[in-house]
């Protein structure tokens, strides 16, 4: 019987190992795959010629495009060309195009349904706008916020472009206007902005719409932050997912939608969406070549981290502008108080304030009457500010699409700018709590802590692979912190300390006892009860080291739960033993390591890499310019 049971454990064990290799190797496929795709794209030519942009087919059931039919798109020789000139000088005051604009104008022109993925800043409004000024009867612009559609509604009348909105709190009165106008064989305005939720929600607008449909008075529809459409874009609205009624009820009218971020997977669940086929995608490079991208470890001690904030806006960016992000409204209100201590024009901002606060605080920045403003996520579609200097992240974001966003509204300008954020251990856990309730919510979590745990590879080239772009490795012109200090790292096998974790948690799970991740790190370098400090081997690491080890064993799921799918893994639950697969460590070559015999890290350099668990990279010291 003995016998019997100590072969299942070993069974178990093994069987437990080749899961954890398996889902390895499928990421490993996943990853491949992406990188296939996007270098067969590229060799097939449906890329453009421009060094800076590349125009990928559509995600799903994509039109053959020749790269010479493409480069059609960017010339001049349309019958709309000569008045899309005109208006791009005379309206929009403009002298040239940049890369794409003139592309996704034509296509859009020409009829085709098209979904425009440039990065933040990069000028997509004007692939709708001006379209809409050379296009007969009006566009409809459906936008996720009133306050974009007023900012844009401000813009074109300083242009004078006639364009109007309709939303919940329109008045009875304008929403009439607004309805009769639509049909007008002279449309009193080009553009009509409206919220999806007016779409979902009002059966007048729709019969209006299809009215202007049928006496051709309808342009286009633009969807604006289209990735809002699929439940893997990070901005998710369920109104959004109605949005398929449009194309349905009109489908000669071209569709384009646009996004600052959304990966292949997101816009092909977005083509599904709003039923559209064919679609043209084009894809800015994603490549801000003026920002600088940096991650710092955030000291536990939150004083720390705020010193070296302040210290960093006083010296570095000394009378710039800038934007702090932070976790919650408390810590809004809190760093933005710390920062006023230490002499910082500093204002929070967050969604619980009142409009009027709010639009102060915007306005007063706007201005560089405050310098910097502390915000939550709240503070986000429609900054237009051209020199932000610095953009520093408190606390890291819940995905890299909105560490993408979010940093990138630094340098508008195309003058250099500042990307850091702050990675400290057990923000993790607070934004995991955050978006347990999100699909894929954990999954996009771990990605950004990858991207802040890595310290061996470009910071660019991991985005680039998230987003689906092929990478060149001098892309990032040392302007990111680990190309700047490329071999500042070292690589050390965590076997034996992986090792101690799991005895610590199969022990944890003996007692009955539930271990957080705080209380995990805190058992491992001997805190907690004297009985339990008898039985485990504690670590000589230091605090940061312990944290990484286990970080890197949560990102290569030898931590997590088991029992239910990877997505509903809740790693702040804590982590029990039955949470742990089992980590089949090797027989030869390794021997078990008593803290005293311990080293720190940085001094295990030598020893042999024979461990089944992974080998973690851990920074050896802190990044400075
Ligand atoms: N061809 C151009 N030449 C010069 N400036 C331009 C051009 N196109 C757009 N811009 C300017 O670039 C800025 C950003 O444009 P826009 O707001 O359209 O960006 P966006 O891509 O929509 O950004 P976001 O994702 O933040 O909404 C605006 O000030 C706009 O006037």
């Amino acid at each position: 019987m003995e016998d019997a049971q100590e072969e299942l454990d070993s069974v178990e064990a093994e069987l437990e190992m080749v899961e954890v290799q398996v889902a390895e190797l499928l990421q490993k496929q996943t990853e491949l795959t992406s990188r296939k795709n996007a270098l067969l794209r590229q060799l097939e030519g449906a890329t453009s010629s421009s060094s800076s942009a590349k125009s990928a087919k559509s995600p799903g059931a994509s039109p053959s495009m020749s790269k010479q039919e493409m480069q059609r798109y960017d010339g001049t020789g349309f019958q709309w060309s000569k008045s899309v000139e005109q208006n791009l000088k005379d309206t929009f005051r403009l002298s040239t195009f940049r890369p794409l604009q003139l592309r996704a104008i034509n296509l859009t022109m020409s009829g085709r349904d098209l979904f425009l993925v440039m990065p933040t800043g990069r000028g997509k409004s004007l692939c709708y706008q001006l379209p809409a000024v050379c296009s007969k009867g009006s566009s409809l612009v459906v936008t996720p916020l009133v306050s974009l559609m007023e900012d844009q509604i401000m813009y074109l009348k300083s242009i004078d472009v006639a364009a109007v909105m309709l939303n919940a709190s329109s008045s009875r009165e304008h929403a009439k206007t607004v309805m009769a106008g639509m049909t007008e064989s002279k449309c009193p305005f080009k553009l009509l902005y409206v919220t999806p939720e007016k779409i979902a929600k009002s059966k007048l607008l729709m019969s209006r719409l299809e009215k202007a449909y049928k006496a051709d008075q309808l342009s286009r529809i633009t969807v604006d932050e289209v990735h809002c459409c699929s439940q893997w874009g990070h901005d998710f609205r369920p109104d959004y997912k109605l949005l398929g009624i449009l194309k349905r009820q009109f489908p000669k009218v071209p569709l384009i939608g646009l996004t600052a971020t959304a990966t292949s997977s997101v816009l092909k669940d977005c083509e599904k969406i709003l039923c559209v086929s064919q679609t043209v995608t084009l894809t800015a490079s994603f490549n801000r070549t003026n920002l600088y991208y940096e991650v710092r470890i955030k000291d536990c001690d939150n004083d720390a981290s705020i010193n070296d904030i302040a210290s960093l806006i006083k010296t570095r960016y000394k009378d710039q502008s800038g934007i702090v992000y932070v976790f919650s409204q408390k810590d809004a209100e809190a760093v933005a108080s710390e920062l006023q201590k230490r002499d910082i024009s500093a204002s929070a901002y967050h969604a619980n304030m009142d409009p009027e606060d709010k639009s102060q605080v915007h306005r007063k920045w706007t201005t560089n009457k405050i310098r910097v403003i502390v915000a939550t996520v709240a503070f986000g579609m429609g900054i237009d500010k051209p020199d932000v200097r610095f953009v520093v992240h408190h606390t890291i974001s819940k995905s890299i699409e909105n560490y993408y966003q979010e940093s990138g509204r630094a340098g508008r300008d195309g003058r250099p700018a500042d990307c850091i954020v702050y990675y400290g251990f057990s923000d993790i856990f607070r934004i995991s709590t955050m978006v347990v309730m999100e699909n894929v919510g954990q999954k996009k979590l771990l990605t950004m802590v990858d991207y802040c745990q890595s310290v061996d590879r470009c910071r660019r080239s991991l985005m680039a692979v998230h987003f689906d772009e092929v990478w060149d490795n001098k892309g990032c012109g040392q302007m990111c912190d680990t190309c700047r200090h490329a071999n500042d790292y070292v690589t050390v096998d965590i076997t034996q300390h992986a090792r101690q974790v799991v005895q610590i948690l199969e022990l944890a799970v003996t007692n009955d006892e539930k271990l957080t991740p705080l209380k995990l790190v805190e058992a491992w370098m001997g805190k907690g009860p004297a009985k339990r400090r008898k039985m485990i081997q504690m670590t000589l690491l230091s605090r940061p080291q312990v944290e990484a080890v286990i970080v890197q064993l949560l990102l290569k799921s030898y931590l997590g739960q088991r029992g239910h799918s990877p997505t509903m893994c809740r790693i702040t639950r804590g982590l029990q033993l039955h949470s742990v697969r089992h980590i089949l460590l090797p027989e030869a070559g390794t021997k078990s390591c008593s803290a005293e015999e311990q080293q720190p890290l940085s001094q295990c350099e030598d020893e042999e890499h024979g461990g089944e668990v992974c080998l973690g990279e851990l920074r050896r010291s802190h990044d400075q310019r």
